[in-house]
């Protein structure tokens, strides 16, 4: 067998000529950089990642829920339908060869709720979904904001609400659990009393919208002058005080008090229960009930939760109960789920050290590349680690076992010779 040789040099001085080429245009260059919001993950931080997904696949394929896998890409009108839950400004588009409009995945939930509508149709309910993909959101305004988000999700569709709720309650909880070591701190809310005290207010829906952001912001003073020549009304009063409706049960006594008319009552009944029952479940410390959670409004119809892990600022984990979107798509089912933003999960996990291999097979002479890989394969089968050796000569091989701290070096020829790294041999 014969081997025609490229030289090194070669590749280095195409390059070259590439690179003064590039000088001479005009034209920027965005050839070294990852768009905003986006990254390159490097080894240890691909291990992370993957423990992280590993760990919620496994905890999720345990309790029946199977695995679906969505396009990145999706006709506009997938979300198009949703996009009164869903901002369209965040939304990547594109046109595919006829034109048609697409985006990115800005989401998984609506895909797994058209999912459950088309190819699932007909299927027993309830479905148990989970998926581990990217969606796409592009932010205006940055703020170190990543606009390829790697999820990790469940979806529980078609079951009875309270029981559904409770079953995808507690697996959130689990899910922060396993992965924080404990240190995590799930939040509740139920966007059925928001809404009561809304629709109890009488004013437009644009000044609806600015009080929400304003409660969701946690702005007291903007929200003071905005509902300040309302204070007679009871709705403006419970507005005023939403943000501060956060911490343990008590947080329910107060909220009775502010506001009970228009299924406020009803929501907070709902609430408390599912709040009691993860107290019996030993949660008490680790949940937190937070009426001014009002921003996952988009198309959250009851209960909307998140997570929180100890010294990451950002949110981990959103979910919440969407009754409504499945008959966007022409079907009637009750839904629940949750996400984990596995960039902000996978801080919590430590990297693996690298693994230095322990042996670097090298055959001095071509002749026998083919004898190295079946040495090569019979160590790995033992269990040890190898490299492939890709230089020419005697010393780059071990110089290069000495850099990397590879203690030994395989010779393959006609035997094979077993070298300690540190003696280079005909030194
Ligand atoms: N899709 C939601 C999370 C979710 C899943 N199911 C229900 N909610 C999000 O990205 O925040």
């Amino acid at each position: 067998m014969a081997f025609y040789r490229l030289k090194r040099s070669k590749c280095a001085a195409y390059s070259m000529k590439n690179n003064a080429e590039r000088q001479g245009q005009q034209m920027r260059y965005y050839d070294k950089v990852t768009p905003d919001g986006t990254k390159d993950l490097l080894f240890g931080e691909c291990d992370q990642r993957s423990q992280v997904t590993k760990t919620l696949k496994d905890l999720f394929g345990a309790q029946g829920y199977r695995r679906v896998m969505t396009p990145a890409l999706e006709f506009y009108d997938v979300f198009g339908k949703a996009a009164k839950y869903l901002p369209k400004e965040t939304m990547y588009k594109l046109t595919d060869h006829k034109g048609r409009l697409m985006v990115l995945r800005p989401d998984c939930t609506v895909p797994a709720a058209r999912l459950a509508a088309t190819r699932l149709k007909g299927m027993p309910m309830p479905l148990r979904l989970f998926y581990n993909q990217n969606i796409y959101r592009m932010f205006p305004e940055l703020k170190g904001k990543s606009t390829e988000i790697n999820q990790v999700g469940i979806e529980l569709i078609g079951g009875v609400p309270l029981r559904s709720d409770l079953e995808v309650v507690e697996l959130a909880s689990r899910s922060l659990d396993v992965i924080s070591g404990g240190k995590y701190r799930l939040e509740l809310c139920h966007i059925g009393y928001f809404k009561a005290i809304m629709d109890s207010l009488d004013v437009d829906e644009d000044t609806k919208e600015d009080i929400r952001f304003q409660i969701e912001q946690k702005n007291y003073a903007s929200l003071t002058d905005m509902l300040g020549k309302y204070q007679d009304s009871r709705a403006a009063r419970a507005l005023l005080k939403l943000p501060r409706l956060f911490g343990g049960a008590e947080v329910f006594e107060k909220a009775y008090e502010l506001f009970d008319e228009n299924g406020a009552r009803e929501s907070l009944d709902y609430l408390k229960g599912i709040y009691e029952y993860l107290q019996t479940l030993g949660l008490g410390d680790k949940v937190i009930i937070d009426l001014g959670l009002v921003n996952l409004a988009e198309y959250y119809t009851d209960l909307i939760f998140r997570g929180y892990f100890r010294g990451i600022g950002e949110q981990v984990l959103s979910g919440g109960r969407y009754d409504t979107l499945l008959n966007e798509f022409g079907e009637d089912h009750c839904s629940v789920g949750f996400c984990i933003n596995v960039d902000l999960a996978s801080q919590k996990v430590q990297p693996m050290p690298e693994a230095i291999p322990e042996i670097l097979v090298f055959a001095p002479d071509m002749k026998y590349l083919s004898k190295a890989v079946h040495h090569r394969r019979a160590l790995e089968d033992q269990g040890v680690l190898t490299e492939n050796c890709v230089f020419d000569t005697m010393e780059e091989a071990f110089d290069y076992a000495k850099m990397r701290g590879i203690p030994k070096v395989h010779l393959v020829g006609e035997d094979i010779t077993v070298c300690l790294t540190r003696t280079t041999p005909g030194k």
